[in-house]
């Protein structure tokens, strides 16, 4: 990418900053209000280029939070395959929160609606293949280093902390589809492999050559290895465009019009899919938890560039 287009992607950046004030930084985990509510970011990976475009505070570490859950859900189907996983988790939006669990009582038989919602997510987890807790995260963790291209990403230990002392909500969501079924064993070690794969560690650059990698329908453009098989790909683009940015995804689908996946901490990752991968960060959150400047940026972007897919 050019000159030009570092140019035009400074000024969008600088645009988009104006919008950060709307928003809130999240608190309901302690050690994420340390981020700055200021903060926005971007990083743009194009599929055969070696060097991905960066443009304001791009090299700002945060956790993957909910982005994380686009990876142990293809994790997951690579262990069981469709059938046994749309046994657990259903294929729908909710319209609600991403923590919400009024649908789990509400409609039988209690199953989550969706592995983008938190309730899903938490039941997709468990079934990661391994033998004890610690398995699993190293898996899941060794999987999301290999997509991101870093064998050195690891968890943020406080932030770890902070949400297994304060994640009652989860915890219930956890016990609530125990008691239906959808998930089986010890609750709370799920829960601890759950937060450990949402404090993940990154920065805008590994969450766009994440995308870059699905933007490329799961094969390594260096080499052409396959790292995820094209129909996960396929399922989990789907998710993002239908639930990926929660109970805003179809105003985001109207707005921007590619798949994306948003986390507490502010983080976006979006798909251009045969193009590139993008990711945004900017912590400050609407009130359905996702970066107020960053999807403000992710508009102007796609406007300019022409990147909505339908
Ligand atoms: N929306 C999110 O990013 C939620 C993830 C967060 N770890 C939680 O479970 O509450």
């Amino acid at each position: 990418m050019g000159q030009q287009d570092g140019q035009a992607l400074m000024e969008l950046v600088a645009g988009s900053r104006s919008q950060c004030h709307k928003g809130k930084v999240a608190d309901y985990i302690p050690m994420l209000a340390k981020a700055s509510a200021e903060t926005l970011g971007i990083d743009l990976h194009k599929i055969g280029e070696k060097n991905p475009l960066e443009a304001g505070d791009s090299t700002t570490v945060f956790t993957m939070q909910s982005i994380s859950k686009v990876f142990t859900l293809i994790l997951a189907l690579m262990d069981w395959g469709e059938e046994v996983i749309f046994e657990k988790v259903g294929m729908e939006p909710t319209g609600d929160n991403f923590n919400s669990m009024v649908k789990l009582e509400l409609v039988e038989p209690g199953r989550p609606f969706n592995p983008m919602i938190n309730a899903g997510a938490i039941a997709i987890t468990s079934l990661i293949k391994g033998a004890s807790p610690q398995t699993k995260f190293k898996r899941i963790l060794g999987f999301i280093r290999t997509v991101a291209g870093d064998e050195k990403l690891d968890y943020d230990r406080e932030i770890f902390e902070s949400e297994v002392a304060t994640a009652d909500r989860n915890r219930s969501l956890g016990y609530f589809l125990k008691h239906n079924h959808f998930l089986e064993g010890n609750v709370e070690a799920h829960l601890q492999v759950y937060f450990k794969h949402c404090s993940i560690s990154v920065t805008c650059r590994h969450l766009a050559r994440m995308a870059m990698i699905m933007a490329n329908n799961g094969l390594d453009p260096d080499n052409g290895k396959e790292i995820i098989p094209k129909r996960y790909v396929q399922i989990a683009k789907v998710f993002m465009i239908s639930c990926g940015m929660y109970n805003a995804s179809g105003e985001f689908a109207i707005q921007v019009g590619i798949p994306a996946k948003s986390g507490v901490s502010g983080g976006i990752m979006a798909i251009v899919p045969g193009k590139m991968g993008i990711s945004v960060i900017g912590p400050a959150l609407s009130n359905k938890g996702n970066s107020v400047a960053g999807v403000h940026l992710l508009q102007r972007l796609s406007e300019k560039w022409q990147l909505n897919m339908f």
